[in-house]
């Protein structure tokens, strides 16, 4: 499917789904509200689906979109560039922590090269959508062209598609690149008219110097994007429909700021959004990835669950600005997936309470008095 029939397709939430299943939660044998924000996952999920109760979110696909980023020549990461080949390889081999975590919620894997600057051998598991050897140098002029970001969007929407026809309910995003939180932190500020200063976070670990070096790289990339660095806010999807930074295409700005990985996440939550199966963002990567998608279908937002809250300062403003409340904190800053995974199982939770508990007038429990 191309991106403008996929951008059709990405409808609202029902409401009247949303009134079912809240109106259902009141009807079970609990106290209301007890589950807290457990409801209104179900309740987003019920929105998201057009149906009360939602299907159950299982089984669950996550995919790892891998690509390099020209940026990592400017020194803002402490990891060598080929660190991301060799974490493909990694996860091919089942040896990184995503697999751990996919092992553990019985989660499929499925491996995304849309641009590693390097060859990779043909492997199961692993999806060649190779676009280039990684993007230009962000702080120089546009990351990408705008074919080669619809081109990315166009392979993530495709993962996604195929994921779904193969039996996938739920989506969960994953990413490897190194130098990957320069781009997250730099479509943050364009997306949402945060400072870099406020945005720009330490990633994989860098010391006080090279954080203030990775905060002055952001600048420059907006500067030398024609993007205002601070103070020009593109209004919350909710309120606006379009989100566009200082009157410039949301295509553009992922472009001009993102990462091919950032590109085909956006594309991998507008293919959930518009087959409606529920999607579930990992850190700071797929929510600088949602803004985008946010900005080129607000209603993809509905359809997305926050999995978790990354320790990356921008990640906690992308979520503020999408409207969403992510369901862990453990500090988590790994990406792969990590944070969506480990949420997954909260969120089939959510779900079953509104299939298996009994209402108050079955299950003949007295309700409150007053
Ligand atoms: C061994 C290793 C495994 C990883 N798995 C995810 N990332 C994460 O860290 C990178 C982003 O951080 P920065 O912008 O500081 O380079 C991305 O590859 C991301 O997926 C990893 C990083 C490393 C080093
Ligand atoms: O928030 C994340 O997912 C993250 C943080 C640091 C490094 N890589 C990913």
């Amino acid at each position: 499917m191309t991106l403008r029939e996929t951008l059709a397709r990405v409808a609202a939430a029902s409401p009247s789904a949303m009134a079912q299943a809240r109106a259902h939660q009141g009807r079970l044998t609990k106290p209301p509200g007890s589950l807290g924000a457990l409801e209104e996952v179900a309740v987003r999920l019920a929105g998201a689906a057009g149906v009360s109760p939602p299907p159950m979110p299982e089984p669950a696909a996550l995919a790892i979109f891998a690509a390099d980023h020209g940026v990592h020549a400017q020194g803002v990461s402490p990891w060598p560039q080929e660190v991301t080949l060799q974490m493909v390889a990694n996860f091919l081999a089942g040896g990184a922590v995503a697999n751990a975590f996919a092992a553990q919620v019985g989660a499929s894997v499925t491996v995304v090269d849309v641009g590693v600057a390097g060859e990779l051998p043909v492997a199961e598991g692993l999806l060649s959508r190779k676009i280039a050897y990684g993007t230009a140098d962000l702080s120089q002029g546009p990351a990408m062209t705008v074919p080669q970001a619809v081109a990315a969007l166009e392979a993530g929407i495709e993962v996604a598609s195929s994921l779904v026809a193969s039996g996938a309910r739920c989506l969960i995003t994953g990413d490897m690149g190194i130098a990957n939180t320069t781009a997250s932190a730099a479509l943050i500020c364009a997306f949402t008219g945060r400072d870099a200063a406020r945005v720009t976070g330490r990633g994989t670990g860098i010391d006080d110097t090279t954080h203030a070096h990775k905060i002055a790289i952001v600048r420059q990339a907006l500067h030398a994007n024609g993007l205002p660095s601070t103070g020009l806010p593109t209004p919350a999807p909710a309120e606006s429909g379009q989100g566009s930074p200082g009157g410039r295409e949301p295509l553009e700005v992922l472009a001009a700021l993102g990462g091919f990985e950032h590109a085909a996440i956006a594309g991998f939550i507008l293919g959930g959004a518009a087959a409606r199966v529920p999607v579930i963002l990992d850190g700071v990567i797929a929510g600088s990835a949602a803004l985008a998608a946010a900005a080129l279908a607000p209603a993809a937002i509905d359809h997305c669950v926050a999995g978790h809250r990354s320790a990356e300062p921008g990640h906690a403003a992308a979520l503020d600005h999408l409207g969403l409340r992510p369901l862990v904190d453990l500090e988590l800053r790994l990406g792969e997936g990590t944070g969506g995974l480990l949420a997954h199982p909260l969120v089939c939770a959510a779900v079953r309470v509104m299939h298996d508990v009994a209402t108050f007038d079955s299950a003949g429990v007295t309700e409150k008095q007053s």
